[in-house]
């Protein structure tokens, strides 16, 4: 696959495919791919770059080499209130959390690439998108208990919806790690291939949504969200489908009648059963 760079970072890479994909790779692979804040900053600023690029319609998330997709925070910054930017502000915090619903919000698929390890945050990253692939070397876990941190938010629930409520648990309250092939019996990830095939079948999953409607599929990831994500789900899925009443005539009259001053004359829309 021949990548091309569309982005200057320094934790991060920012590459395209030219035919419609968008890769976003964690490049800190001497700390197996963990974030600090400024990594998490920079995925912020690329995600939305994909977002508002209307060439791009699948995003691949992956990390650099075959050792790790995410190891989660840097605990090399994390201080006493969360993690620091620079390692030593005096003040640190979550930034991970507006990634997470950045990922939930972003109306296009994304996919994880998991090679080697997710674990910790890394292993919320992905059960964040909506779509895994699998290197079969992958090993994934929550490590949270382990260095005295959990992630209750997306990174419990969202995984209780994938794998149940007693394996999400024992996921957590254990911190084991399994491999590919139980990650895929228990539904944790969509496919599993071979190392050196894993980007050709990522590449290949994300081109059969290429080749799909792209607003079918907004709705599809939104409704979902509706559900998981309470108010604020509701709230994406309502503003989606007004995106297509603005595209009616219907609605179109609306607009019309008040810019010409006049009552809207909406007798000729059906009220439909
Ligand atoms: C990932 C591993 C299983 C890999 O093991 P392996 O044996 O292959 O490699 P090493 O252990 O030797 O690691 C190589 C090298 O990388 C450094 N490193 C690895 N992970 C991290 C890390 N997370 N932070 C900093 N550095 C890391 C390691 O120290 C080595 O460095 P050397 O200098 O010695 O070469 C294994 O490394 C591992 O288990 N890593 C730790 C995983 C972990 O516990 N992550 C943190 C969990 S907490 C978290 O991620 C988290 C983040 C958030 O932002 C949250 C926000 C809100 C709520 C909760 C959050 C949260 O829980």
């Amino acid at each position: 696959m021949n990548w091309t760079s569309a982005g200057e970072y320094e934790d991060i890479r920012y590459e395209l495919s030219g035919d419609g994909i968008a890769k976003i790779t964690i490049d800190r692979p001497e700390v197996r791919n963990a974030f600090r804040p400024e990594t998490v900053i920079e995925l912020m600023d690329a995600f939305e770059r994909a977002r508002e690029d209307t060439s791009v319609g699948a995003i691949i998330l992956a990390g650099e080499g075959d050792k790790a997709f995410c190891s989660g925070g840097d605990q090399r910054v994390r201080g006493e209130s969360g993690y620091r930017v620079g390692g030593n502000a005096a003040v640190g915090r979550f930034h991970v959390t507006d990634l997470h619903v950045q990922i939930r919000r972003l109306p296009k698929p994304v996919v994880a690439m998991v090679r080697g390890f997710a674990v910790g945050g890394g292993h919320v990253l992905h059960v964040i998108c909506d779509l895994t692939i699998a290197a079969d070397n992958a090993r994934f876990g929550q490590t949270g208990p382990r260095v005295g941190s959990w992630d209750g938010g997306f990174g419990a629930s969202v995984l209780r919806d994938l794998v149940g409520t007693k394996k999400a648990k024992e996921i957590w309250l254990l911190c084991r790690q399994y491999d590919a092939q139980e990650a895929l019996e228990m539904g944790l990830v969509n496919a599993v291939a071979p190392l050196a095939e894993v980007e050709e079948v990522t590449v290949q999953w994300c081109r059969e949504m290429l080749a799909l409607s792209p607003f079918a599929l907004r709705l599809v990831k939104s409704s979902f969200n509706a559900q998981e994500d309470g108010y604020a789900g509701i709230q994406q899925l309502a503003h989606d489908t007004n995106l297509l009443l603005y595209g009616s005539e219907e609605a179109r009259e609306g607009r019309t009648a008040f810019l010409e001053k006049r009552k809207p004359d909406f007798s000729k829309f059906p009220r439909r059963p």
